[in-house]
């Protein structure tokens, strides 16, 4: 970077974009609208370039705006840096969706790019939940057993009849079979020596932020300083199917289908390490150690935003 270059930076307020996230075509136009407004852009390179960009950006700054341009990837990754730079408190988050699911900038109620200016100027400003696993953050979801492969499938109407079960659907008409994984899960209530749940689940979320994905898919109130835990047991699709009705029907969770409300958790494989994924990105872990950071993250939200699913209350429906 040349002097003149250092001077024209504005150190409070940069965006980092993610020129291949989405289509991919949107780079151009979003350097342009956040030199007007004011913003310093960052284009990242490759993976984990994002994370490396938030934690420069928050160090060298004593009140940063960091715009997060990309799709719940690069939002984590940004999450990250900000999080690595030791820099909460000093942040504020803003996100310019132009990902694929944007599952994130939905939650905090952005409906696009030229919106999630108007967010920047003039959006409320929320502290939200983050979430720990090992020693990466995330702000979504961490999820076992279901593919991302599998999400990116499930189709609208699945999602909207189905939920979360949906994607365990899709799983496993994708996969044909699914061996499950093999875990067992302690929380805050657990005993020593003891689990809270031990077998095999097809699936496991854990969830932070209000929706999942798609607009029916209720996760979690995201201000409350907790998890909000999903355990789909081995089961057959049929058994699954009616117990999700039956839970609807009846208000109350059904066997196979196990819910926790709680600060913290840990994942443990009883057959080796497994694959999660965080916010879409994956992680390998044996033991997988949960922790929310209550009221960690300041994020510019829109409108609509707010922090529990449709105002559902827990168990969520
Ligand atoms: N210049 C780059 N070239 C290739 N990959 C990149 C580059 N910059 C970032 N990445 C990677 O691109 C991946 C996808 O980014 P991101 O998740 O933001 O978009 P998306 O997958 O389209 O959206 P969503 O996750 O919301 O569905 C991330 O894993 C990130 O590390």
């Amino acid at each position: 970077m040349s002097a003149g270059d250092e001077q024209s930076i504005d150190r409070s307020r940069i965006l980092i974009s993610n020129p291949v996230s989405g289509s991919g075509d949107h780079a151009e136009t979003i350097s342009r609208r956040a030199a007007e407004h004011g913003f310093t852009v960052r284009h990242t390179a490759h993976e984990g370039d994002a994370m490396r960009l938030a934690r420069e950006a928050a160090d060298s700054s004593s009140e940063a705006l960091i715009a997060a341009a990309g799709g719940d990837g690069t939002v984590n990754e940004v999450v990250n840096g900000i999080v690595a730079a030791d820099a909460l408190e000093s942040t504020t988050l803003a996100v310019v969706p132009s990902g694929t699911g944007n599952n994130f900038a939905s939650n905090i109620g952005l409906e696009g790019l030229e919106h999630a200016f108007s967010v920047i100027e003039d959006g409320r400003r929320r502290r939200i939940d983050l979430g720990v696993a090992n020693d990466r953050v995330f702000v979504n979801s961490c999820v076992g057993g279901v593919t991302a492969q599998a999400s990116e499938k499930t189709s609208s109407e699945s999602k909207a009849r189905l939920g979360v079960l949906a994607y365990v659907k899709e799983t496993l008409d994708t996969l044909g079979s699914f061996d499950g994984l093999p875990l067992r899960v302690r929380t805050d209530e657990t005993d020593e020596g003891t689990a809270a749940w031990a077998g095999t689940a097809m699936f496991v979320l854990v969830g932070n932020c209000r929706r999942f994905g798609g607009r029916r898919t209720a996760q979690a109130n995201v201000e409350d300083g907790q998890f909000e835990v999903t355990i789909i047991e081995d089961a057959s699709m049929s058994e699954l199917l009616g117990n999700v009705a039956l839970e609807e029907l009846l208000g109350r969770p059904q066997s196979s289908i196990v819910r926790y409300q709680t600060p913290f958790l840990t994942l443990e494989s009883r057959h080796g390490a497994l694959e999660y994924s965080l916010d879409g990105e994956l992680l390998e872990a044996e033991t997988l150690s949960l922790e929310t950071r209550p009221n960690a993250l300041t994020v510019a939200v829109g409108d609509s935003y707010q922090p529990t699913p449709d105002g559902s209350v827990w168990p969520l429906q």
